[in-house]
């Protein structure tokens, strides 16, 4: 697929801030589990936080077409601000554009696309990942006010973040049909981050437990109306999943690049490994595989930027660019020896921030359910 002039601008201009402001700095981040507060204005400032939000709401108003791009080059620089930048864009923004009433556009998806304001996503529970309609927090009705109680797993910005969307049963009788979703600035008391995650990669973006206790939030914060809870969640990963894709693809490339580089310089048996043909038919199966994942995300955003449906071609981008992602990287790892099994050179750490794009916003599993479902 050929982008057009507009979509090459944007390429050039995201990737250029990225190799100058993010890419030489992924290294300190991952050690020192840097938030990067001041890149990501820099991000926002070129309009990578709201992408497809139109102009009217202070959005960039391009399409999820720019937004794959640029989650690919942020990728390629830091998956760990590929992810934030992601969330906020999709479930975040995506979410307030088809279920906000106006009021709720002004006061929450306007500061949400300028960067002004940071956005998580609270769906995830300690015990429920998967099978989304299973999740226990509740939101009880209090005469004008929601009184939210419960925890949220693996929260993306949970700590970073001002406002989040919260899914909480409101009626369970209902069981899927009971679940709303709630907008829940993360300074409302009962808001609290339990605990960071100590996780394997993507340090420099915070990961959280939040504990929802007594936290009260008034009628007008509800999104949508009572019961539609779970199609809004399911209906904002579907551009979620074309952004983890994006970023899969973006990490694979540096890991690529750092590969192909190395290759170059590295010497044995009196030749540049690169010479051997054996590493140049490894090269050439994870230049295909990245190249294909990319054609897989564009036909997968063509066609939701489109207005038709896209849900199996975003399964099938997320499932085979997360998994392609990973051997990739491991492939890098290889190339180098070993050199990258150590920290000194960039794949190391980017195998490790890599790993989760095939668990978070839906596991393989999960992406092959749907798939399968589109096939009956
Ligand atoms: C495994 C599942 C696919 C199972 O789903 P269900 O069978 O329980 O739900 P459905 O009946 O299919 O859908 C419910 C409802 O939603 C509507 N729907 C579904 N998808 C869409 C869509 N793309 N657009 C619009 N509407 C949609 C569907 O039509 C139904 O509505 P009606 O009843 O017809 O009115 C599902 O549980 C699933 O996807 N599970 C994975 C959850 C997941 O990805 N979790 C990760 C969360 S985020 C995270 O990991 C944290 C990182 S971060 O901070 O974001």
């Amino acid at each position: 697929m050929l982008l057009s002039e507009d979509h090459r601008a944007v390429q050039d201009a995201v990737r250029a801030f990225v190799q100058d402001q993010i890419a030489p700095k992924a290294a300190e981040w991952d050690k020192s589990h840097h938030f990067p507060a001041e890149e990501l204005k820099g991000l926002a400032a070129l309009g990578c936080y709201g992408v497809a939000v139109p102009t009217e709401y202070d959005g960039a108003g391009l399409d999820y077409l720019a937004l794959a791009i640029i989650l690919e080059e942020i990728g390629a620089g830091d998956g760990a601000t590929s992810t934030v930048v992601s969330v906020n864009n999709c479930p975040v923004c995506s979410i307030l554009m088809a279920f906000a009433n106006e009021e709720q556009k002004q006061e929450f998806l306007k500061p949400l696309a300028r960067g002004d304001m940071l956005g998580a996503f609270c769906l995830t529970e300690p015990h429920v990942g998967s099978e989304a309609g299973g999740l226990k927090t509740t939101a009880v009705r209090d005469g004008d006010d929601y009184v939210l109680n419960g925890v949220k797993q693996f929260i993306t910005s949970g700590k970073n973040g001002d406002v989040a969307i919260v899914m909480a049963v409101t009626d369970k009788a209902a069981g899927k049909k009971g679940i709303s979703a709630f907008l829940v600035p993360t300074k409302t008391p009962g808001y609290t981050v339990a605990r960071i995650e100590d996780k394997m990669g993507q340090h420099a973006s915070d990961t959280a437990q939040i504990l929802f206790e007594n936290c009260r939030i008034p009628v007008r914060y509800r999104l949508g109306e009572e019961g539609q809870g779970l199609k809004i969640a399911l209906s904002g990963l579907e551009g979620g999943r074309i952004g983890i894709a994006s970023q899969s693809v973006g990490m694979a490339r540096a890991a690529f690049e750092a590969a192909l580089k190395y290759s170059k310089e590295r010497v044995a048996f009196g030749v540049p490994i690169f010479e051997h043909q054996a590493m140049q038919h490894k090269l050439a199966d994870m230049a295909t595989q990245i190249e294909a994942a990319r054609q897989l995300i564009w036909h997968a955003a063509s066609l939701k930027d489109a207005g038709q449906p896209c849900l199996k071609e975003a399964a099938m981008a997320k499932l085979f660019a997360s998994e392609m992602a990973e051997k990739v990287c491991s492939a890098a790892i290889q190339i180098h020896g070993g050199y990258g099994y150590v920290s000194d050179f960039p794949v190391e750490r980017i195998y490790r921030d890599v790993r989760v794009t095939q668990i978070y916003e839906g596991t393989s599993e999960v992406q092959k359910i749907l798939i399968g479902r589109a096939l009956v």
